[in-house]
């Protein structure tokens, strides 16, 4: 009895000096990076994400969050802190560009509405200039090539230039196209193509909205009232990669408007260094699927958090 209540407390006694010798093991072979370390380290950062045209406030942010993230961290002794930190960033940076992101494949959710008898409607908002009319072609081109014969909306009816556009568009993709006179509500025009897709068949209708200034209450109102009535399966944020710091307005303005479902970054060819996908997820949690990366109707990419993050940090 004695014996077996000593063996017991000999052998806490020896687990405990087992712990005690690992615990300094540990400590020999590994260190504790410091406030120092990450201090320097974030500053280069800060003035890289920037300069990538990562949105101010997003990097800041972005590195105030990192901050508590990295400091006190353990790592190897003798390790290169820098290169641990970078890839600490790495992940941070490519978990930020996965919020709400997936592969989505457009085609068959087309083709499975399709049997239900509806076609998938998909609504492209954004300011001027940013690509939107080209996405859409884009968009169309895809679908074409999948078999699928798109309708194009174009509820764009102020711009002038914007229907013969989108018509010439249609044409050279093989879309059929669907528009109205200049000042017509454009909500009838989204309303006419879907109701011409339905009854003759057609799976998908891809509607072009007016390039407003997100601060046009007109236009927003407008806006509004097309996403009432088309009721889109998607509403497509289309932003120009190299916007950087408006990127962010332009973005919460929509989706506080409308919302957004997804985003389409385009420009992302013209020596867009990555930043505004940032500053865009950052600002509204809404992912980014497609990169548009040309001026063809090809040149559409499915976004890839991995690569875009290496290519931001290069
Ligand atoms: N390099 C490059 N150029 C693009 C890309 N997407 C669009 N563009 C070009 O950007 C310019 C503007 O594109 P549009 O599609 O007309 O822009 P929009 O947003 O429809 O313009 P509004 O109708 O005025 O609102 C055109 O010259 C396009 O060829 C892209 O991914 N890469």
């Amino acid at each position: 009895m004695v014996l077996k209540r000593l063996r017991k407390v000999l052998q806490g006694f020896v687990e405990k000096v087992e712990r005690v010798v690992q615990k300094a093991a540990e400590k020999a072979t590994t260190k504790t990076i410091s406030e120092k370390d990450v201090d320097e380290f974030l500053q280069d950062l800060l003035m890289e994400l920037i300069e990538s045209d990562v949105a101010f406030e997003t990097a800041e942010k972005l590195v105030e969050e990192l901050r508590k993230r990295l400091v006190g961290l353990q790592v190897p002794r003798g390790a290169d802190t820098r290169k641990i930190l970078e890839g600490k960033v790495h992940e941070a940076l490519v978990e930020l560009l996965k919020t709400g992101w997936r592969h989505i494949d457009l085609v068959s959710e087309a083709k499975e509405k399709c049997r239900r008898g509806e076609p998938l409607v998909i609504v492209f908002l954004g300011v001027n200039g940013v690509g939107k009319t080209t996405t859409i072609a884009k968009f169309a081109y895809m679908f074409k090539k999948a078999g699928l014969t798109p309708v194009i909306a174009a509820a764009d009816t102020f711009r002038a230039g914007a229907q013969e556009q989108l018509r010439l568009h249609a044409e050279r993709v093989g879309a059929v196209f669907v528009g109205g006179r200049y000042g017509a509500d454009p909500a009838s025009v989204a309303y006419d193509a879907i109701q011409m897709a339905k009854s003759r068949g057609y799976c998908v209708v891809l509607v072009d909205t007016a390039g407003r200034m997100h601060t046009d209450i007109d236009l927003m109102e407008e806006l509004r009232k097309i996403v009432r009535v088309a009721k889109p399966d998607y509403k497509v944020l289309v932003v120009d990669a190299l916007t950087g710091n408006d990127a962010v307005e332009q973005a919460k303005f929509f989706d506080e408007a409308v919302g957004v479902d997804f985003v389409v970054l385009t420009k992302f060819d013209a020596d867009a260094k990555g930043g505004t996908a940032i500053s865009v997820v950052d600002a509204i949690k809404k992912p980014i699927l497609f990169l548009g990366v040309g001026q063809r109707y090809e040149d559409l990419e499915p976004m890839e958090p991995e690569k875009l993050v290496a290519k931001l940090l290069s």
